[in-house]
Formats: structure tokens, C-alpha cells, sequence
């Protein structure tokens, strides 16, 4: 998992020519005239002699720069982010001839907790030649830097988040892609489906982009999921299939009702997601596949949750498209309300594979969180390139008992990532990890009015379900996961399960498809790269 705090410096990969950085070369920076020079990955300002104010030492990572060019002095003295910068009228091209150019560095930096913006640093310097053999230093370091995307591909959703995706974009996403110099194409979308059929048309995607970013919610970015993962296999995806991970990174801008994913690994808000995608921070994710149970074949992938019950009733009633497109998060709201009046509870046959590692009930209510560089998804992580037998599980060893539990539930879910939102600040799971290898999952019985308004109120401020549901909650850790809503011929046997065709409808964003089938749900280990680098810790 690659990140950057605030303004460390992690890259060793530069080696600046010894006569550069031994040269005294002096600029000017915020008013103050410093030598400056280019050590350890970072520009280093020293105050001249003489200077007594409080800033007498400064750098700048290489690391954070994103792009650096040479204007003329009295050409432009316009910040990076001046909107007249990205029209015809442009004016800061370097002139060779003039006499005291000036170097325009766009700098990411940290400005909060999860929050990175784009600043502009001028530079004066004394002569043309000074001023060219920085630029170039910084040039060749940040070519250098193998993990920076050089092209990205976004599919914005116009419809996400009640319209707000495209005005985004064009507000502030290509602004600040024009100020980091970033090469970029885009689609917006003219349908459901559209970025999955554009990225399973083309031909040669992950040579031709780095990146491809979705601009809206999590039905968007699921997209673009499905899309690569398709790309990336050679035969017909099933339940025995061990998948090949995507070669081409994909990312999040949220702009959505909810943008659970952006939230879980610290991109909830758009600008700070757009800086990370530009610095190249990447990490893995476990990505989630829903397969009949009756022939194996793939229903759908999902990357944080899948649901029956009371969330799945919720939003299956809000995608209706006239409310999704007018009422954006209020729609939510009214969805809700309409499932809890109804209050309905499902029935459920379940049998799911728990995982090796689970806590002492078989589920860690409190505990270890998943932050940047987390422990537990780095130690996953290794295990997984250094064991060639690895496949989905988060483990070699198969042998793991089947466990099986019945009963009628108000909300069945499995999610791989901990589901924070807006509306959840801790998530549905909030110690489920991005990349362990398994699927949190929440049985919650059927409950009264008065319980279920109580774990609504505390899911909505943050205390986990245990506390609130007690015996209700059946929690667990697991490696797949096979759910029937009738009574199956033989429990916990896979190869004997059969579907049943009269079955009550399965409902929620992901289930919505598979109406009246037995689903087996297997979790695939770090599948997939994306652009972030996972919640700060606080
Ligand atoms: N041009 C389009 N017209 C109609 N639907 C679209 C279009 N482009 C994409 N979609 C579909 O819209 C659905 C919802 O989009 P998305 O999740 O991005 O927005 P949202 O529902 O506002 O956000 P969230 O999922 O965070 O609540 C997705 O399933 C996607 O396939």
C-alpha cells in the first residue's frame, strides 16, 4: 500500500546530478532569497546570510510536486488555478530570451485530516539557466516515479448525486487536471451499462491508460469493476474460477448520494480523491462475486456491500429514476422510512466458511481498524504474493468447517469494506478490512419497531450493532458465503444445493438481478488496485 502523509518525502528514486545540486543557486521564495539545491528527494531552501526572520529553512517534496514549468517573469504572474489558465487565452509559455524567469511548481499538500489541495509556488531565479536546470531535475524526478499515472481515462455519471457529477468535473476536476499537466480523456455517460460496454469494447485498455475513474457512486465505479475484471480473465468467470487482478488501476472521484467505497478508503472528498489518483497512491482491495448456486455462473461483482433485508429493501425503493435523479440524497430518507414502516423480516438458510483468524465469538465487534498501511492487510498482502497456492481465501488451508444458521431476518449483510457514510461515520462493520481477504457479514434477526429504530439511530452515530443488538446479531468473519431463502435438500454441502425457483424475491442493489436464486458469495483476495491510500489515522 503506497501513501504519503502529509509532506514526507518517500521516494529514494532520485539521483540529481552532483554538479546541480552542489551549486549554489539562489531564488527567491515568498519574498526571502534562499540557496536552494535538491537533496534526499526534497528542494531545500537555505536563507542567505544575514536573514533573521523565522524562515530560515524550507523544502518542498519532489514527491508532492505534480508538474513544474518556466514562465517568463512578466508574462504570467496568474496562479496555476486562475480559470482564464484552462481557455484559449492562456499566456504563460516560457520564453527562452527573457531574462528572470520564474519556476510555477503545483505542489499537492495536506491541509486536514483526509483533505489535500493544490497549491502554486513561484520561484524567482537570478538567471534563465538556473531557473532551467531545477525545472529539468524536477522533470526527470517526476518521470521517474513509476507509480504516477501518465494518461487516465473518467466516465462521469450525469446522473449521480442528483446531477452534481458533471458540474464537478467541469468545475473543479479539470481544472486542477490541467494545472498538474495530466493527459485525460472522459465519457459521460448516456446509459446504465455504458462504462462496462466501453471498457469490454476496447481493445488494448491498459496500454492506453494508466487509470480509468468513475466520477459519481458506487453503481458507476461497480461498473467500471466489472469491466476490468472481465478484461483481465482469459475464460468464462464461475464459482471455481481463481481470477486474474486487472492490470490497469481504477479509481473513485465521489460524487454520489453515498460514495461508501470513496469514504472507506479515505476519498470522500473529491478534490483530495483526484489529488491522490495524480500522486499515483495506490492499495488493494478485496472485491466480492455473487454466482448462482444452481450452475456456477457469475451474477455480479461487488466491492463493499451486498444485502437483504432492511439496507437492500432501502435502496432498491430509492433507485427508482425519477426519485434518484431529483431528490438525490433525500431520497434515501423517504426510501427508508417506507422499509421501516413495513418492517418485513426474510427468511434465510444460510451456511458460510468462516475465516481462520476470526475473534473469540467469531467476530471482532471492536478492535483493530483498517488505516493507511494497516497491519493486517499488508501481512495479507504478503502472504499472497509469496504463496502460490493463495487464491480467494485470505489462506491456503480449505479446510475450514462449513457453519450453517436459519431463521427469519430483518437484514442480512456482507460487506468487504467497513461501509462508512455520511450517514454511518463508522460503517456498517467497522472493523471489517479493505484487503484481508474476507466478508464481514451481519445477520440480524428479525426485530420489533422500538429495536430496529435503536440500531438505525446508533448504526447513524456510529455505535457498532453488537451493543445495541445483542443475541439479534449474529456477526461473523468468512471466506463465502451460501444464502437460500428456502430450506435446502442438505445443509452446508455445496455440490447437493439446489436452486429453488418459487423462492421470495431477494432484494437490494446487488441481489436485485438474481430474483429467486440461490447465491454463493466468494470473496477474492486484493483483487484489484485502486487509486487511494485508505483512512488517515486519526
Ligand atoms: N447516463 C446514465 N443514465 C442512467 N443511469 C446511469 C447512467 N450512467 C450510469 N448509470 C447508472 O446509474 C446508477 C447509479 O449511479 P451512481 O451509483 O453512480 O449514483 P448514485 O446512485 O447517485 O450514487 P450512490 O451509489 O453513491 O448512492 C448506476 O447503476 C449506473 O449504472
Amino acid at each position: 500500500m503506497a501513501s504519503d502523509s502529509g509532506g514526507l518525502l518517500l521516494s529514494t528514486e532520485f539521483h540529481s546530478d552532483a554538479k546541480t545540486t552542489d551549486t549554489s543557486i539562489i531564488c527567491r521564495f515568498n519574498g526571502i532569497n534562499y540557496t536552494v539545491h535538491i537533496s534526499d528527494g526534497a528542494l531545500r531552501f537555505h536563507s542567505l546570510p544575514g536573514y533573521t526572520g523565522p524562515l530560515k529553512e524550507q523544502e518542498i517534496f519532489l514527491r508532492n510536486i505534480l508538474s513544474a514549468k518556466l514562465v517568463g517573469k512578466n508574462q504570467s504572474r496568474r496562479p496555476l488555478f486562475s480559470p482564464r489558465d484552462f481557455f484559449s487565452r492562456r499566456t504563460g509559455v516560457y520564453d527562452a530570451s527573457a531574462a528572470t524567469p520564474e519556476l510555477q511548481l503545483c505542489v499537492a499538500k495536506r491541509v486536514g485530516e483526509q483533505k489535500w489541495r493544490l497549491k502554486t509556488v513561484v520561484l524567482d531565479f537570478e538567471s534563465a539557466e538556473f531557473g532551467e536546470r531545477i525545472c529539468a531535475d524536477i522533470g526527470q524526478f517526476i518521470e521517474g516515479l513509476r507509480s504516477r499515472p501518465k494518461r487516465l481515462m473518467f466516465f462521469i455519471n450525469p446522473i449521480s448525486g442528483g446531477g452534481q457529477a458533471l458540474r464537478l468535473m467541469t468545475r473543479r476536476i479539470i481544472p486542477h487536471l490541467k494545472a498538474a499537466a495530466m493527459p485525460f480523456d472522459y465519457i459521460v455517460t448516456t446509459h446504465s451499462g455504458h462504462a462496462r460496454e466501453w471498457i469490454l469494447e476496447q481493445p488494448d485498455i491498459g496500454k492506453a491508460f494508466d487509470g480509468l475513474i468513475a466520477v459519481g457512486g458506487d453503481g458507476i465505479f461497480n461498473e467500471i469493476l466489472d469491466g476490468v475484471i472481465h478484461r483481465a480473465q482469459d475464460e468464462k468467470i464461475t464459482s471455481k474460477s481463481d481470477l486474474s487482478s486487472p492490470t490497469v488501476r481504477v479509481g473513485i472521484i465521489p460524487a454520489g448520494s453515498t460514495d461508501s467505497i470513496g469514504c472507506c478508503i479515505g476519498l470522500g472528498d473529491p478534490v483530495s480523491a483526484l489529488i491522490h489518483i495524480l500522486l499515483g497512491d495506490h492499495m488493494k482491495l478485496d472485491v466480492g462475486a455473487v454466482f448462482r448456486v444452481q450452475d456456477g455462473s457469475l451474477i455480479k461483482f461487488f466491492c463493499a456491500f451486498l444485502g437483504y433485508g432492511f439496507f437492500s429493501d432501502t435502496l432498491r425503493n430509492s433507485e427508482k429514476h425519477w426519485l434518484r435523479r431529483y431528490l438525490g440524497k433525500t431520497r434515501y430518507m423517504l426510501a427508508g422510512a417506507k422499509t421501516f414502516f413495513l418492517n418485513r423480516a426474510y427468511p434465510g438458510y444460510i451456511s458460510y466458511r468462516p475465516a481462520a483468524e476470526a475473534g473469540p465469538d467469531g467476530y471482532p465487534d471492536e478492535g483493530l481498524t483498517c488505516r493507511q498501511n494497516c497491519p493486517v492487510c499488508s501481512e495479507v498482502g504478503e502472504k499472497k504474493s509469496s504463496t502460490s497456492a493463495f487464491s480467494f481465501s485470505g489462506t491456503s488451508d480449505e479446510e475450514q468447517e462449513w457453519q450453517t444458521l436459519d431463521g427469519r431476518f430483518t437484514n442480512v449483510i456482507a460487506v468487504s469494506l467497513c461501509c462508512k457514510s455520511e450517514k454511518s461515520p463508522k460503517g456498517l462493520a467497522p472493523t471489517s478490512h479493505c484487503g484481508d481477504g474476507c466478508l464481514d457479514l451481519l445477520f440480524v434477526k428479525k426485530l420489533g419497531y422500538f429495536r430496529l429504530l435503536n440500531y438505525l439511530i446508533s448504526t447513524s452515530r456510529g455505535i457498532g450493532p453488537r451493543s445495541v443488538l445483542g443475541e439479534n446479531l449474529h456477526a461473523c468473519r468468512a471466506y463465502e458465503l451460501v444464502f437460500r431463502s428456502k430450506k435446502p435438500p442438505l445443509d452446508g454441502q455445496l455440490d447437493t444445493l439446489r436452486s429453488h425457483p418459487q423462492n421470495p424475491r431477494p432484494s437490494g442493489t446487488v441481489m436485485r438481478n438474481c430474483a429467486r436464486t440461490d447465491i454463493h458469495v466468494k470473496i477474492y483476495c486484493q483483487l484489484i488496485d485502486i487509486f487511494g491510500s485508505g483512512l488517515e489515522s486519526s
